[in-house]
């Protein structure tokens, strides 16, 4: 086995899926190699220069964009093996909030967008640099930082636009309660290839049938990786775990799915690049003045097929065309319904999985109003259609604002925790349970009389009696106030019904508190 080296511009993720592909799957052993696949960003935030990289002979083969050609326009020896990313997926990233629609709208607004020359000399990222200029925008007088690459400084306001991949950024800003904006170079007619696979002139010189072989590999790997995005998934999450704690699972599948855009696999043979389209690339990037003319034929690696020879070359060339093309329908026929079931199935999961967040709490995991509203309307027109019992009972905590103002808001939100906690022992399977609002709960008890909701509300007092936070070395102990209420055959509608529950609630505050209300007050 041959060892070799691919240095990825960035951590590991579904990015990179098709070489763990290859490895996993044994194609890149079944070319005589065995590869080392290093992440381009360490913990810190620094980043490895991957066209150093592999010009200077530490790795053999590197993944960069569009950049690749800048470098060679420059007379480095970079040779460009297979376009991967049919479109780039790199943006601009802003939040709704800071209401930068386009470029032309940054004025001095804080960015952090890699303009500059890096230690090595190396251009770090010219789509952004080419956008800007479309855009006319000044560079010079944009008010730029460094990049850290943390989607944190977006979050915290300390910068308003950075760059990031469509494939990962937004959702994980989306994840984190964020509204992301989403500015594509694309937009200002920046329209490049995504990530590359590339090798310097030298590695192609001395071994020109191991780059042959690795190049074939990967493409097996990107082919399996689109048709088995779940099990890549897991086998990065176990091989490759990515540091970053958004780069989970769900992540992961995310990033597969969107990724099918701009690789475009049912579409275009992966890999495939147009000397023409590089051409166009080209003359956008001089036109700008980021570069000056290129070979493109020694820029672009030429895929070498052996050539039979002698009388039956013909015959041969046309078996191979008809099975080659009835290979090629089988497999994509094959291949588009694998992923059509993929995305249904993915699509399905994320919606459950959405439904199921808009509808609970986040800090205490009890279904949230919206949830309660709904679940109450079945239930009280069930009981009033089939004359069946329901109470309901609504809770709020006694001098709450004291506990945060004592203790502090963290202490606070224990405290609301541990009151979940104990309404799920105390309540039923059939009982519904939910945070109604700050520090007040709400529990629908089905087929349960005002006799049986006040025994179920006593128990759960008894339990908050019991309870203690500790923090430090002080203790917190709180109480509640309670009002119960059951169906009455007169009611109308689910909200009387809540109503009641509501005055019996505050005839417990005002009661003094630490109390349990069930039968109205003539006041
Ligand atoms: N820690 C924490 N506090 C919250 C949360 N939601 C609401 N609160 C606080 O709950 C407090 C409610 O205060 P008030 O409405 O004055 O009620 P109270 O202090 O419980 O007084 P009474 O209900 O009259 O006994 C406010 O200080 C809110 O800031 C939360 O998610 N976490």
């Amino acid at each position: 086995m041959q060892p070799v080296t691919l240095q990825l511009p960035w951590s590991h993720q579904f990015q990179f899926a098709g070489y763990y592909a290859a490895e996993m799957q044994g194609y890149f052993a079944d070319e005589g190699l065995e590869v080392e696949i290093l992440p381009g960003l360490l913990p810190g935030g620094n980043s490895v220069n991957v066209v150093g990289e592999v010009v200077f002979q530490q790795a053999e083969f590197g993944v960069t964009r569009s950049d690749l050609l800048v470098h060679r326009a420059r007379g480095l020896p970079v040779v460009m093996l297979a376009s991967i990313m049919q479109r780039s997926p790199a943006a601009f990233i802003s939040l709704q909030d800071f209401n930068i629609q386009g470029l032309e709208d940054i004025g001095d607004a804080s960015v952090s967008l890699p303009l500059m020359l890096d230690e090595r000399g190396a251009i770090i990222d010219v789509e952004v640099i080419a956008a800007l200029e479309k855009a006319g925008v000044d560079i010079s007088s944009l008010n730029n930082q460094t990049p850290s690459w943390d989607l944190q400084d977006l979050q915290q306001g300390k910068t308003q636009l950075m760059l990031g991949f469509t494939t990962d950024a937004p959702y994980i800003l989306e994840r984190r309660g964020y509204q992301p904006r989403v500015i594509l170079p694309e937009d200002y007619g920046i329209d490049v290839y995504g990530d590359l696979l590339f090798t310097s002139e030298a590695t192609l010189r001395e071994a020109p049938q191991m780059v042959a072989g690795f190049r074939r590999a990967a493409i097996r790997g990107w082919q399996y990786a689109f048709e088995h995005p779940e099990v890549i998934a897991d086998y990065i999450l176990q091989h490759y775990p990515p540091y970053e704690a958004d780069f989970d699972r769900d992540f992961l599948l995310n990033e597969a799915m969107l990724l099918q855009q701009y690789i475009q696999p049912d579409l275009i043979e992966i890999g495939y690049t147009n000397i023409e389209r590089w051409q166009r690339i080209l003359n956008i990037y001089r036109e700008i003045g980021l570069t000056g003319p290129v070979e493109l034929e020694q820029f672009i690696y030429q895929v070498r097929i052996a050539a039979p020879s002698k009388w039956y070359k013909p015959t041969i060339a046309v078996l191979l065309i008809l099975f080659s093309l009835s290979l090629l329908l089988v497999f994509r026929l094959f291949q588009s319904r694998r992923m059509l079931e993929f995305q249904v199935r993915y699509r399905e999961k994320r919606e459950s999985q959405l439904q199921r967040q808009a509808e609970t709490d986040p800090l205490t995991g009890l279904d949230n109003r919206r949830r309660f509203n709904l679940e109450l309307e079945t239930l009280f027109w069930r009981a009033q259609r089939h004359q069946l019992k329901l109470a309901v009972i609504l809770l709020d905590i006694d001098h709450f604002k004291k506990i945060n103002d004592t203790f502090g808001h963290p202490v606070g939100d224990r405290v609301l925790c541990n009151l979940a906690e104990l309404c799920r022992q105390a309540l039923r399977e059939s009982d519904f349970a939910c945070r109604y609002g700050g520090e007040e709960f709400a529990f629908l008890l089905p087929d349960s009389d005002l006799s049986d909701a006040v025994a179920i509300a006593e128990r759960l007092a008894q339990s908050i009696e019991d309870a203690e936070i500790i923090t430090g070395d002080q203790r917190v102990r709180f109480t509640v106030s309670m009002g119960v209420a059951e169906l009455a055959p007169t009611d109308e509608n689910a909200e009387q019904l809540i109503h009641r529950a509501d005055v019996l609630m505050y005839q417990a505050k005002r009661s003094g508190r630490n109390s349990i209300q069930s039968v109205l007050s003539a006041e």
